[in-house]
């Protein structure tokens, strides 16, 4: 799980994440934890509500930095955010104050990208999320499903090689995930070099949809380190596969929920 090499685009060596309490105390959320993602990889992290998932996704994107060991990407280690690593969190990422193809432009712009090849670049991805025609519309005319076609778009269009998403789907209803599912992946799958992607989800089936591999997190552990093997592409008949239901019920078990349905 942790031998790096030149196909590997995040390697998290021995991290230990310590947060104090106010009022006194510390959590450990993440312990001591090591792994490596090759690149080109879709890793899922799922797990309980509290066990360290948004804090590792924080310090790899350097939002936040560990107590203990180190974070590499790209061979680099990190000490701060940068534009190899794009982030979407599920509220927030747009900014309501510019266009939305001045938002699909800005990281493009602040790289010093000349105006007409960021605005190509930017209406190329705009039409892969299917928002043709709103170049000009304000955040606050869209749905917030729109808006996370937006988000999506944006961190393709800046060219991150990491892309790191926590629960950006997590607000949306069924058929609006769907189709976002099917945004993410062919967006994804048209590099030959596919970007990485860490996902951050609550949600089992979700990663079972999306993910090569699935982390489970526990109280600051990676409880399962499980390969989803399943043919892409996906949809919601795979998840009735034999090797997608043993995982779902690994999962299940380690999130501390009996498959019958009973809470451990
Ligand atoms: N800034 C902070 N200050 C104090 N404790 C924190 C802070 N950030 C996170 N924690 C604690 O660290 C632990 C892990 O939090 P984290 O947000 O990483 O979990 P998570 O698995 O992403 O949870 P969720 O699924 O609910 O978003 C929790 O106990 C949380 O209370």
């Amino acid at each position: 799980m942790n031998e790096t090499n030149d196909r590997t685009a995040i390697a998290v060596h021995n991290v230990t994440r310590r947060f104090q309490r106010t009022g006194g105390g510390e959590v450990i959320a993440a312990d001591n934890m090591s792994l490596t993602i090759p690149r080109g990889e879709f890793v899922c992290l799922v797990g309980p509500s509290g066990c360290g998932k948004t804090t590792m996704l924080q310090m790899i994107a350097g939002l936040l930095a560990p107590s203990e060991g180190e974070i590499e990407v790209d061979g680099r280690k990190v000490t701060g955010p940068g534009p190899d690593r794009g982030v979407v969190f599920q509220k927030d990422s747009v900014f309501p104050w510019m266009t939305v193809i001045q938002n699909i432009e800005y990281g493009l712009k602040c790289r010093g990208v000349p105006a007409a090849e960021r605005r190509a670049l930017a209406r190329r991805y705009l039409a892969h999320v299917g928002l043709e025609g709103l170049e000009e519309s304000w955040p606050r005319e869209l749905s917030g499903g729109m808006l996370k076609r937006v988000a999506i778009a944006t961190v393709f269009a800046n060219g991150s090689r990491v892309l790191l998403l926590d629960e950006p789907f997590g607000a949306l209803d069924y058929v609006t995930k769907h189709q976002l599912y099917d945004v993410l992946l062919s967006l994804w799958s048209e590099d030959e070099q596919h970007r990485t992607v860490v996902f951050v989800t609550h949600d089992i089936d979700e990663a079972l949809l999306l993910a090569d591999r699935v982390l489970v997190f526990k109280a600051g552990h990676i409880a399962a380190d499980l390969s989803i093997d399943s043919p892409r592409p996906r949809n919601t008949e795979s998840l009735l596969q034999p090797a997608v239901v043993a995982h779902k019920r690994t999962m299940l078990e380690h999130i501390g929920l009996r498959p019958s349905g009973g809470t451990a």
